[in-house]
């Protein structure tokens, strides 16, 4: 019988056979790959330093040597907004743009090159969705999101077909809608922390509204709506909120586990309530597709615009021309309904939210946009017409993509591979990459790259700067005629990503963004209101720090910018009538 010392001795030695086999061999596949690499011998993908290592990582700023702290940092997720362009700086190399980290983990390439990065996008068979995706977001069903190769291009066939015009004008519709219901709210001149949770309201008012066709009153209880009609606990709205605010890591969570969780254990409340959502969402979710079947067998036979509508209309569409072969499954129908909230909430929410926040800090951008506004909107009182207005937005758009430029929601699109490829670049360079690696487009630097970004379209009494490209100004998205939107070069504005798996909803995003600004701009004007004391210019710190100090669950967002009660938290602003 050995002794423990021998079993502990023995382990330990395994142990670190193994750190350093997989820290060479993965070491000698960066050196075949022909881009540059450097060495971080860590496991960035261990499964408990991903849970530590972010709420660890002022801890260790703190207290780590700079040398030390500057490679650890690269294995913490959320890395590429803290860190922006320096790793490319220390670690890229001049031509290619891009590095490998060579770990005792998985095998990791990073790129800002927008020639590879759409390369990698458009190769979607060769640079497929991660392992990880499905493992999160398959709860409900397999979907558009999780799902690669053929089962892709089929779901891709039908959901994508039903983000169409006329979805966009009910989104229009609905969004203006739920916007006036906000102003009701927080249109009284007093100051309000409140605005931005306004804006999740309305994201999934609108979402589940022109999505699912459950119109929601603004000042309807979210106890309410759905709730009650069949014995459900939580309305419908509830069950997504608490399935999204969860997909960053409880979703996981298997059905026992929920039901067992101590009450007096931490975290007992989001797991409870998590537990009724996923027993309580597929459910609600037939209740309305049932429902609007009846709609469609017993009325005109015409589909409503609606996502839910158009999604069954799509699939009896596929299912004739297919003969009978099912477009989607019901559990496909199910994981992609869920995933039109999943990846349609937190995205535009955030980019609503940061847009603001943006606006407060240079309010001198609220008066370049009142000019457009008040020169296409209608007399006070008519009603604001989706194909009257959208073609006439140029500058409520350029905001919102340069907001999308420098606080992009997803800070990087992560592909993998499932065999060896290769690929080569116009300069006739090939580059390799091993089975099995992981593949970072990293869209936060990609988006700071000063040959694309400085100076560009500079309008008359606008300075070049040095820095250019790290500032706020939308009126590079604008050519120099003012009036057309420039068009960044290819893989260089990748908000959406690009390729065959560009978001579908990304007409969607930009009608609501437009509406809601319309409205509210129409009528308001933004102010940060100063905490106590403080002047001008410390209130612009304050703001430039908040934003700086963004963090990423799935997508970026500000810290204590939701559900804030606290006076001296949150972002406490005011809108002020303008006429
Ligand atoms: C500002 C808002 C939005 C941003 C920045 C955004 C961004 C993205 C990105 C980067 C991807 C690619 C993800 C990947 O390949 O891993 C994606 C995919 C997707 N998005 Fe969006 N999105 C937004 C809004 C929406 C909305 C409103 C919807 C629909 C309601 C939506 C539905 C989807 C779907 C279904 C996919 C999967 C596409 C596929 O894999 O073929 N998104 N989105």
């Amino acid at each position: 019988m050995p002794s423990p010392l021998t079993i502990i001795t023995t382990l330990l030695i395994v142990y670190l056979t193994s750190y350093i086999y997989r820290l060479i061999r993965n070491y000698l596949l960066a050196r075949k790959s022909g881009f540059p690499y450097f060495i971080v011998p860590w496991e960035q993908d261990h499964i408990i330093w991903m849970i530590i290592s972010v709420p660890l990582r002022p801890w260790l700023k703190k207290n780590l040597p700079t040398f030390i702290y500057n490679r650890l940092v690269l294995t913490i997720y959320g890395f590429e907004f803290t860190e922006k362009l320096r790793m490319f700086q220390e670690y890229g190399g001049q031509d290619v743009q891009s590095y490998v980290m060579v770990t005792v983990g998985k095998y990791e390439f990073s790129t800002r090159d927008p020639e590879l990065a759409t390369e990698i996008l458009r190769r979607t068979r060769d640079f497929q969705q991660q392992d990880a995706i499905g493992v999160v977001l398959d709860r409900f069903g397999k979907n558009l999101l999780s799902s690669d190769g053929e089962d892709w291009v089929r779901q891709r066939r039908v959901v994508a077909s039903t983000l169409n015009e006329r979805i966009s004008k009910t989104i229009f519709e609905e969004s203006v809608k739920q916007t006036e219901g906000l102003l009701g709210d927080v249109g009284g001149g007093e100051v309000t922390g409140k605005l931005f949770d306004g804006m999740k309201k309305i994201t999934i008012n609108v979402l589940t509204g022109a999505g699912m066709g459950e119109s929601v009153a603004w000042r309807e209880d979210e106890d309410e709506g759905v709730k009650g009609k069949g014995g459900y606990r939580m309305s419908y709205i509830e069950c997504v909120k608490v399935v999204i605010e969860c997909v960053a890591g409880p979703i996981v969570l298997p059905k026992w586990f929920l039901e067992w969780y101590p009450s007096f254990a931490p975290g007992s409340d989001l797991l409870r309530r998590l537990n009724v959502a996923v027993e309580e969402f597929p459910r609600h979710t037939w209740e309305l597709l049932d429902k609007e079947k009846q709609r469609m067998q017993h009325g005109s036979g015409e589909s409503r615009s609606n996502i839910i509508s158009q999604l069954l209309k799509a699939s009896e569409d596929f299912e004739g021309e297919k003969k009978g072969g099912k477009a989607l499954s019901d559990d496909e129908m199910l994981g992609n309904l869920f995933i039109f909230m999943g990846a349609g909430f937190d995205t535009t929410a955030n980019t609503l939210s940061f847009a603001l926040v943006l606006l407060a800090r240079h309010p001198e951008w609220q008066d370049w946009l009142f000019t457009e506004i008040d020169d296409i909107l209608p007399p006070p009182g008519s009603e604001l017409s989706y194909t009257a207005l959208l073609p006439k937005v140029t500058r409520i758009l350029a905001l919102m993509f340069e907001t999308l430029r420098l606080y992009t929601p997803l800070i990087h699109l992560a592909k993998q591979t499932r065999a060896e490829q290769t690929i080569t670049t116009s300069s006739g360079k090939t580059f390799w990459f091993p089975k099995n690696a992981t593949v970072y487009v990293n869209t936060v630097a990609i988006h700071m790259d000063e040959k694309v970004y400085r100076n560009i379209n500079l309008k008359p009494g606008e300075e070049s700067k040095d820095n250019d490209e790290l500032l706020f100004r939308p009126t590079r998205w604008l050519n120099a005629d003012n009036t057309t939107l420039w068009t960044a070069p290819k893989g260089s504005f990748i908000p959406w990503s690009a390729g065959p798996r560009v978001c579908p909803g990304q007409k969607m995003a930009q009608v609501e963004f437009v509406s809601i600004f319309l409205r509210l701009f129409g009528e308001f004007r933004l102010e940060a209101v100063p905490l106590k004391g403080e002047t001008r210019r410390e209130v612009e710190e304050r703001l430039d720090a908040r934003m700086q100090e963004s963090f990423s669950i799935l997508t970026l967002q500000m810290k204590d910018l939701y559900n804030v009660d606290e006076e001296e938290k949150g972002v406490r602003v005011r809108l002020v009538r303008r006429k």
